[in-house]
C-alpha cells in the first residue's frame, strides 16, 4: 500500500464556538481516528489539498491550482505562523508530472497558506512542521471555478506520479461540505472590500483579529436562528460521501458547479479537495473507506465530516 487517504473538514469556529453537548467530543474521538490510521499507514510524506480564504491567494493572480515548493503559514486564527516542510524535489515532481498529464497547475516558490492547511497539519500531526508535505492549493471560492471534474484530473494526475515513487504517500484532503459561511465574494464587493480581495496581503493584526470577530458572531447568530445563511444540507453531504466512497468519482464531473452553490452554498466548493484526494487513490485501484464520520455542525457552519481511505 503506497498512497492512503485522510479528508477532514475545516472550519476556524473550532477553536471559538462552543457546538452541542457531546459535539466536541465526537469529532475529537473522529481525530483520534484518523491519527491511528495515519500511524499506521506512516506516510513518508504529505500531499495536503487545501483551498485559501484569500490569504495566500487573491485575484491579482488567481490560479486554479498552485504547487507549493516551499510555503508559509500566515497564522490566521490562532494557527501557527510560519514555514511548512515542503519536500521540495517531490513538489517539482508532481508539478511536472500534473502539467505533462495536462492539468495546468502554477508553481509557487513562496506560497502562502491559512487555516485550510494549517489546521489539518496541527490536529493530525500535532503542527505545521511536523511531517514533509506538497501544498496544493485548489482553488474553491474566487470565482469563476472550473468545472469539478478539473480537481478530479488533478488528482488522478498527483496519484499516478505519486504511486511510482516507492514512498508511502498520504493525500490530505482540507475542506467542508454544505457550507456558506460568510466569505467575501467578488461579484458585487465595495470598492474596499473589492481591493481587500484584489492585494489585500498581510492585513494588520487589528484588522485580522475584526474579520475573525465577524466570521464568529455571524456563526453564532446562524446557529441561534438570527442569521440567514444558507443552511447545511445533510442530505447533500451523504450523498457525496457515498459518491466519494463508492468509486465512481465521474459520476461528479455531472454536478454543475451552480448546483453546488444552490444545494449546499459558495464553500460546499471546498469538496474538490476531497475529489481530488479520492481521485488519487482511485489512480492506483481499488479502495475501501476506512472511517467516515460525519455530522452537520451549525456553531462551526459545517457539514463536517472526517474520512479515512486505503487501497483495497
Ligand atoms: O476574509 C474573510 O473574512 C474570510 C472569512 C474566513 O476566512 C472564513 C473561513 C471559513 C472557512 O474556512 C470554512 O468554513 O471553510
Ligand atoms: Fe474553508
Amino acid at each position: 500500500m503506497s498512497l492512503a487517504v485522510c479528508t477532514v473538514s475545516h472550519t476556524p469556529l473550532m477553536t471559538r464556538n462552543e457546538p452541542a453537548p457531546g459535539v466536541r467530543d465526537r469529532v475529537e474521538a473522529a481525530f483520534a481516528e484518523a491519527r491511528a490510521f495515519i500511524g499506521d499507514f506512516a506516510p513518508d510524506v504529505v500531499v495536503v489539498l487545501a483551498p485559501d480564504h484569500y490569504n495566500g491567494f487573491l485575484y491579482d493572480m488567481m490560479p486554479p491550482f498552485c504547487i507549493g515548493t516551499e510555503a508559509r503559514s500566515v497564522g490566521d486564527y490562532g494557527y501557527e505562523e510560519g514555514p511548512l516542510q515542503v519536500d521540495r524535489d517531490l513538489a517539482h515532481t508532481l508539478a511536472s508530472a500534473a502539467l505533462a498529464a495536462g492539468i495546468d497547475v502554477a508553481v509557487s516558490e513562496r506560497m502562502h497558506v491559512d487555516h485550510g492547511f494549517t489546521q489539518p497539519l496541527t490536529l493530525l500531526f500535532g503542527g505545521i512542521a511536523a511531517v514533509p508535505t506538497v501544498p496544493v492549493f485548489i482553488n474553491s471560492v474566487a470565482e469563476p471555478l472550473g468545472p469539478v471534474s478539473r480537481a478530479r484530473l488533478l488528482g488522478d494526475a498527483l496519484g499516478r506520479a505519486a504511486a511510482g515513487l516507492g514512498r508511502r504517500v498520504l493525500f490530505l484532503g482540507s475542506g467542508g461540505l454544505s457550507h456558506d459561511p460568510p466569505v467575501p465574494a467578488l461579484a458585487g464587493a465595495t470598492p474596499e472590500v473589492a481591493e481587500r480581495l484584489i492585494s489585500g496581503r498581510n492585513p494588520t493584526r487589528e484588522q485580522r483579529a475584526e474579520r475573525e470577530k465577524r466570521v464568529t458572531a455571524a456563526a453564532r447568530e446562524f446557529a441561534a436562528g438570527t442569521l440567514p445563511l444558507q443552511p447545511l444540507n445533510p442530505e447533500w453531504d451523504r450523498a457525496l460521501l457515498d459518491v466519494l466512497a463508492s468509486g465512481r468519482l465521474e459520476e461528479l464531473d455531472s454536478w454543475s458547479n451552480e448546483s453546488f452553490v444552490e444545494q449546499a452554498g459558495h464553500s460546499s466548493h471546498e469538496v474538490r479537495t476531497s475529489i481530488a484526494a479520492y481521485a488519487a487513490l482511485a489512480a492506483t485501484g481499488p479502495y475501501v473507506v476506512t472511517q467516515s464520520f460525519y455530522e452537520p455542525i451549525p456553531e462551526w457552519i459545517a457539514g463536517f465530516a472526517v474520512t479515512t481511505a486505503r487501497t483495497a
